[in-house]
């Protein structure tokens, strides 16, 4: 693909092969993101969804294969300033504030001053932690954690997200609102990949990649593949595929 028509890609993945001691854990995997779109990696636990999302992030290398992210090959750490990621389990400083916390990720992005007020003001507001900026993160519940992580992705206000699994443990109102959030990135052109579980979530996506033993077994939009697969909602096609061993094509 030429230069030109890569920058339309947020991220372009091909021939991806990850391996473990030995253990096939990412196989040949292919996927094309265009810039702005909201895609969900749905698939049984261990089938590989944090590994692939690591590779596009740059947190981990593929043993072979490609992985170019907003038109640049990965890993490349120019790029990370660009990308926000908020990972399965929580890196946090517990011993810092909230507010401490939303700082020191916010300096590392470049951000100070006033500007880095707003953006930390922006985003507790965001994920309703603005009362609890000034508490221990240490003495956070888990879904505070998560949201304040949530915060942390969102401070630079970057053009890729990469969210893996984002809203465990995040009550249903909260929820709501952080898709409503996530909806209004995407419409200005945030392109965002997440990973989850909860099948209301992944029909909310506009396109899904389904992934099993390390394979991508389905890319398409939520309607698309409950129709190939002929079953009535995404759980079940979901299931059906994990049963079947059916690939769509
Ligand atoms: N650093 C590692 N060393 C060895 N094995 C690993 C490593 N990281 C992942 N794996 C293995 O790779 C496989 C895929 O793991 P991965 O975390 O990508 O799954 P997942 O789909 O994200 O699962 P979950 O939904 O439970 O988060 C698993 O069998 C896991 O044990």
């Amino acid at each position: 693909m030429s230069e030109a028509g890569s920058s339309l890609m947020a991220v372009e993945v091909s021939g991806i092969q990850r391996q473990f001691s030995g253990r096939i854990v990412l196989n040949d995997i292919a996927l094309s993101i265009p810039r702005g779109e909201l895609f969900g990696l749905l698939g049984p636990s261990g089938s590989g969804k944090t590994t692939l999302i690591k590779l596009i992030t740059g947190i981990d290398r593929a043993d072979s294969g490609s992985v170019r992210v907003l038109g640049q090959q990965m890993p490349q750490l120019a790029l990370l300033a660009r990308i926000g990621y908020m990972a399965q389990s929580d890196a946090l400083y517990n011993e810092l504030t909230g507010r401490q916390n939303l700082a020191f990720f916010g300096a590392m992005y470049g951000l100070k001053g006033q500007r880095l007020n707003d953006r930390i003001r922006a985003v507790a507001e965001l994920v309703d932690l603005e009362a609890d900026l000034s508490k221990q993160t240490g003495a956070y519940s888990g879904g505070m954690k998560r949201r304040l992580s949530l915060a942390i992705s969102l401070l630079h206000e970057p053009e890729l997200l990469v969210l893996d699994e984002p809203t465990v443990g995040i009550d249903p109102l909260l929820r709501q609102s952080i898709w409503r959030e996530l909806n209004a990135l995407s419409r200005q052109g945030v392109t965002i990949i997440l990973t989850t579980h909860v099948m209301d979530e992944a029909d909310k996506c506009d396109r899904l990649g389904l992934i099993r033993s390390g394979q991508l077994i389905a890319v398409d939009t939520p309607e698309a593949i409950v129709r190939k697969s002929g079953t009535a909602t995404i759980e079940d096609a979901f299931i059906a595929l994990g049963r079947e061993g059916g690939v769509l094509a």
